[in-house]
């Protein structure tokens, strides 16, 4: 099923809720935003480990917090640079706008249709028990796939849009899985961003 929307929308799921705002930015804002984050941000490629074999992650990423706090997740532990006053300004609009506070973004750079992020849930300790996880997206429109780990008709697909913010709440993160899927179509780069509030060890 595709569910697809031009306004801001509040997708009612079982254990879950999900609100998506397509045009979070405008397009010319949300140009300048990618161009700017392409180039300003500390991207790295992380070895990830799976049953003891090591692989490049198939994405760039980098985080920003404001505490120094590390975060971990797939066996990688990240450490945080401090915010850039960029990224400062979209946390606070986002902030303003759904009424919830963030104190770290990990960011992810899909460079090509090769570039991806498998079945997975924002479950990490530090994130507390019902996380609230938002997600803008720049670039390329890529589909957000996710499924209930139990109702296994339970499975959608929100094509994310260029200067979008998907709002993931609720139980999501306990009963839900999501990913990006590799695409052999010809395609450029994405940047998501996902805000999240990390709770102090
Ligand atoms: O790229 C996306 O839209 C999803 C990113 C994601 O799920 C994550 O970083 O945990
Ligand atoms: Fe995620």
């Amino acid at each position: 099923m595709i569910l697809l929307s031009s306004e801001q929308q509040q997708l009612n799921l079982p254990n879950a809720e999900i609100e998506y705002y397509p045009n979070f930015y405008q397009t010319t804002e949300a140009n300048q935003l990618f161009k700017s984050l392409l180039n300003e941000t500390s991207w790295i490629q992380d070895d990830i480990t799976v049953f003891g074999k090591t692989y490049k992650q198939p994405r760039l990423t980098a985080l920003y917090g404001e505490f120094g706090q590390p975060y971990s997740y797939s066996n990688i532990t990240m450490h945080p640079k401090p915010f850039i006053p960029l990224i400062k300004s979209i946390q606070s609009k986002i902030e303003r706008e759904t009424k919830q506070q963030f104190n770290t973004v990990l960011l992810n750079l899909y460079r090509d249709g090769n570039d991806s992020n498998g079945w997975h849930a924002d479950n990490e300790k530090e994130l507390g028990q019902n996380p609230v996880i938002a997600s803008l997206s720049l670039g390329e429109i890529r589909p957000f796939h996710f499924k209930h780990r139990q109702l296994k008709k339970q499975r959608y697909k929100l094509f994310l849009n260029h200067g979008s913010l998907l709002v993931m709440k609720g139980e999501m993160q306990h009963f839900w899985l999501h990913q990006i899927a590799k695409t052999k179509k010809p395609i450029k780069e994405r940047i998501n961003l996902t805000f999240r509030f990390l709770v102090r060890s």
